[in-house]
This record gives structure tokens, sequence and C-alpha cells, in this order.
């Protein structure tokens, strides 16, 4: 069955605070999103790699392939407005089988988190990994009043989600709602339950400045 991989890098870091988009800084002198494709790759070099970049990064993310002799094979497809956007554009250089949905920016996602996903997927067609909360929780009302949540039916949820190639093309054929904050609920929204399977701390999301010492950080205790 044909793999294939979409490397969502596609953003602008807004959060990050930096002029570069935070895909490309370095962690241990190598820019985040290489870290992330060489995961991939190390995962299963049989996976096929597409990765989404703002448009006018696409000539600067040759040149530091170039630059840092990263020289796997991937295809490079314009992002779109939106995650969602980005994700429909690279949906349509995928053919059949399965395909993981990867955020370029959580390079710690380990090789057998992106096996068993593609492995889950194979029967149960909508895959997502997701960590058990860590911290209490509250709900705020519209009149600023908080209270507790019950956070053992909570789920934090991560990359990859990977899926059938034919049930998430069905899915993102629709138009783009601000609760799409992932494939999940692009594909939930479709009408197909989700299967959650156990992902890993050490799965961040780079997303603000503090994310890059935690990062350099991980990268030390590897
Ligand atoms: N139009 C977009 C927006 C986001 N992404 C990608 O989706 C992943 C998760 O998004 P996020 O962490 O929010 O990245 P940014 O949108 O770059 O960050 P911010 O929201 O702070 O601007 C990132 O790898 C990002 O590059 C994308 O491919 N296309
Ligand atoms: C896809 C994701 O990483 C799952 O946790 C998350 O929804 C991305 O959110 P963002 O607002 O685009 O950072």
């Amino acid at each position: 069955m044909k793999k294939y991989a979409i490397i969502v890098a596609g953003g602008t870091g807004k959060r990050m605070g930096e002029a570069l988009p935070k895909q490309f800084l370095k962690l241990g002198g190598t820019p985040i999103l290489i870290h992330t494709l060489q995961t991939f790759q190390a995962a299963d070099p049989e996976i096929e790699l597409i990765i989404t970049l703002p448009q006018e990064e696409i000539q600067f993310w040759d040149e530091l392939n170039i630059w840092h002799q990263n020289y796997l094979e991937h295809k490079v497809v314009a992002g779109g407005e939106t995650r969602f956007h980005s994700v429909k554009n690279a949906l349509e250089h995928v053919e059949e089988g399965l395909v993981a949905v990867h955020d370029g920016v959580r390079p710690f996602v380990s090789s057998e988190t992106i096996n068993q996903s593609f492995e889950q997927a194979k029967e149960n067609k909508a895959v997502v990994t997701a960590v058990l909360m860590k911290d209490s929780v509250r709900q705020i009302d519209e009149s600023g009043n908080s209270k507790n949540i019950d956070r053992s039916s909570l789920r934090l949820i991560q990359t990859p989600q990977t899926f059938d190639v034919e049930l998430l093309k069905s899915a993102y054929n629709t138009p783009f709602k601000p609760s799409f904050t992932d494939d999940a609920s692009v594909v939930e929204a479709h009408g197909h339950s989700i299967t959650l399977i156990e992902g890993d701390y050490q799965n961040i999301k780079i997303t603000t400045p503090e994310d890059l010492i935690i990062a350099e950080a991980l990268l030390k205790a590897k």
C-alpha cells in the first residue's frame, strides 16, 4: 500500500515573533523542517514526502537544502491561507493508499509513532495521536466565570494524523470552517469517527519562543 506524508510548513509563525518563519529556524544548527523530513525518512524510506511552504519561501527552501546538503527526495507545494488550505493543496498530489499529515514544526515525532499511525490507519482509516493532559483545566463562560473540567475526559491532540487517502480527500472537499484546526476535525465533520493512538510528550509543536529552548534541550537529550 502506498504511503504519503504531507508535512505542512506553509505558515508564517506569527506567535514565534521572528522575521523568518519558524520552520526555517535552526535547532542544533539545522533548520527545524529538515529535522522533520529526516525523521519521516528514517521511519520508512518508502514514504512519499510532500511539503507545503509559503509561495514566497520556496526559493529560500531550495537554497537551505543545498546549504545543508539535504538531498532527501520530496515534492514542494505552495501552501494556502490557513493550514486547511495548505493540506487541501497538497492532497492534489496524493493518489491512493494512506496519507499522514504532520506539522513541519514537530521535529521530535518518533519513528514508532509514525509507523504505528500508518499501521493502525490500514484498519481504522482515521488515526490521530493524542496525549493525556497534565494540568488542570477550567472552562470560562460568557460572564467570565470559570468552572473545573474533568481532565480525564480530555486529550491533547498531536500529529501525525493518518488517513485512508480516499476518505481524507472527500472530507477536504468542503468549504473551510474556523473550527477546522486539524485534519481530524475535518474528517469528523464529514461523518467518520476518529481512532486515537498514544502520542508522545516529546512530540512538541514549536509555536512560541520558549518552545525553542525546550526543543534545543530535547535535541541534546536524544
Ligand atoms: N497557512 C498555513 C498555516 C500553517 N501551516 C502549517 O501548519 C503547522 C501548524 O501551524 P502553526 O503552528 O499554527 O504555524 P503557523 O501558522 O506558522 O504559526 P502562527 O499561527 O503562530 O502564525 C505549521 O507547521 C505551519 O507551517 C501551513 O502549512 N499553512
Ligand atoms: C494540528 C495541531 O498541531 C494539532 O494539535 C494543531 O491543531 C495546530 O494548531 P495551530 O493553531 O495551527 O497551531
